[in-house]
């Protein structure tokens, strides 16, 4: 994690992006996305809550900044860099040998019959198989292929493991895989090619 800290900070992340407050914002967010998903509202709530969120947008609207100023590139000490489109996940170690995340899909990750939902699934894979390749390239990848093993089926609101290393790089080509546990069982896992970026390519 600290490896992974100073990485970032070696390139100018702040940490203190976004202020004391950001992570709590987020986790409210993410609790009404998980309320959001399970919800059936009478008429009555649902004029209610659409007229307070109405309200929140609006005040929102004027903090809204572009994508490269917002806290989630730098905010390595929140779930997921705060990042509400990311299943939560704390790192317990990265460095150029891997990436070791504890990661929790929640209501709003449901797929069906209690279990996350297997897009949901590749999105947290994407993103650590993603830092997993930076941090052995040393350098920000892009995702040119993913592709995911479902084994068995993944818990919501369940702590879960997940490892992502790479197994080699040749060239600009980082070759990475990832598993996902929940305890002892499979639950997924995953290979993919990540691309070292060239300067300045878009
Ligand atoms: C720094 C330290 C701290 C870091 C701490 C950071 C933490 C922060 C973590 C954030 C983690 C975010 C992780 C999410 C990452 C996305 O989700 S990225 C978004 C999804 N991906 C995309 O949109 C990619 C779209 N595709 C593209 O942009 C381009 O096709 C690519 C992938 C950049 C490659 O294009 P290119 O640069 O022109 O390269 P190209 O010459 O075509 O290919 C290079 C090589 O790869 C091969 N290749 C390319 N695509 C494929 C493919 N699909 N299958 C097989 N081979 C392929 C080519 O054949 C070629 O092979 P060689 O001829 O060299 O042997």
């Amino acid at each position: 994690m600290s490896e992974l800290i100073n990485a970032r900070e070696e390139r100018g992340a702040d940490i203190s992006r976004g202020g004391p407050y950001y992570g709590e914002l987020i986790e409210q967010v993410r609790g009404l996305m998980d309320r959001a998903r399970l919800v059936s509202p009478t008429d009555e709530l649902a004029l209610d809550a659409i007229g307070i969120l109405k309200q929140l947008n609006d005040k929102l609207d004027a903090a809204v900044v572009n994508e490269w100023s917002t806290p989630t590139w730098t905010r390595f000490d929140l779930p997921a860099r705060g990042n509400i489109t990311l299943p939560p996940f704390m790192i317990d170690h990265a460095d150029s040998s891997g990436v070791d995340a504890r990661l929790t899909f929640r209501n709003y990750h449901l797929g069906g019959n209690n279990a996350a939902h297997g897009g949901q699934v590749a999105v947290g894979f994407d993103d650590l198989l993603g830092m997993a390749a930076a941090m052995h390239a040393g350098s920000i990848t892009r995702t040119a292929s993913l592709t995911v093993d479902y084994r068995s089926v993944t818990p919501l609101n369940t702590e879960l493991k997940v490892r992502a290393w790479a197994e080699r790089q040749e060239g600009r080509k980082v070759f990475v895989r990832a598993t996902l546990h929940d305890g002892d069982r499979l639950c997924a896992e995953a290979h993919g090619l990540f691309i070292v970026l060239k300067p300045g390519q878009a």
